[in-house]
């Protein structure tokens, strides 16, 4: 584990914030990292996009990760190069990664940049997703990530970052970026 303190500061025209979101609990603690470091923030959008039924999706996610099949990605980033830090935010998806975030780990060449995961869930943890992370980004820093529960699909609890949920999770997020050696 490489400690947050020992990471150069990367200023915001370097820092980029990656997110997938469906019910918008990832979205929302995206930009709250955006409000505070100032990064750009961009969205993965698929070329396909899930089924709105959530027990479709699920399954579909299923043999996707037992294929390996990369789902192509809409988004296209531009100059990815210009990045020194990148925030990649993604739900939990049957306590792995979301097959979108394979594709887009896959996609880019994220070599010597430094990544930031951070994950939502519906209270079952992160699962392996920050270590596939680290096999999927062999050649990043991958820092020590932020995850918070988010919503739970399945029993019909979409959004809940509003409230006095949103104020506690903002205040969890600062703690967090404030444990990096940057300038915001
Ligand atoms: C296809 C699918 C699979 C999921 N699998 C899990 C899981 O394995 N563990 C878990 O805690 N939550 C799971 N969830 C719930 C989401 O991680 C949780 O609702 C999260 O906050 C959603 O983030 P979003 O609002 O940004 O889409 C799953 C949700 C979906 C749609």
């Amino acid at each position: 584990e490489i400690g947050l303190d020992s990471i150069p500061v990367a200023p915001f025209e370097k820092t980029l914030i990656v997110y997938l979101s469906r019910t918008s609990n990832t979205k929302a603690v995206a930009e709250m990292i955006k409000a505070q470091t100032g990064g750009k923030l961009v969205a993965l959008e698929l070329t396909t996009p899930y089924p709105a039924d959530y027990r479709t999706t699920v399954e579909q996610v299923a043999q996707e990760n037992a294929s390996g099949f990369l789902p192509p990605l809409e988004t296209r980033i531009d100059s990815i190069e210009k990045y020194d830090l990148i925030f990649l935010g993604f739900p939990t998806w049957g306590m792995q990664l979301p097959p979108p975030i394979k594709s887009f780990l896959d996609q880019y060449d994220l070599a010597g940049k430094t990544i930031a995961p951070f994950n939502t869930n519906a209270g079952y943890g992160i699962g392996t997703t920050f270590d596939q992370v680290k096999t999927l980004a062999p050649k990043s820093i991958v820092l020590e990530g932020f995850s918070t529960q988010g919503g739970m699909e399945r029993d019909w609890v979409l959004f809940v970052m509003k409230g006095e949920k949103e104020t506690a999770v903002s205040d969890q997020v600062k703690r967090w970026l404030n444990t990096m050696n940057t300038p915001w």
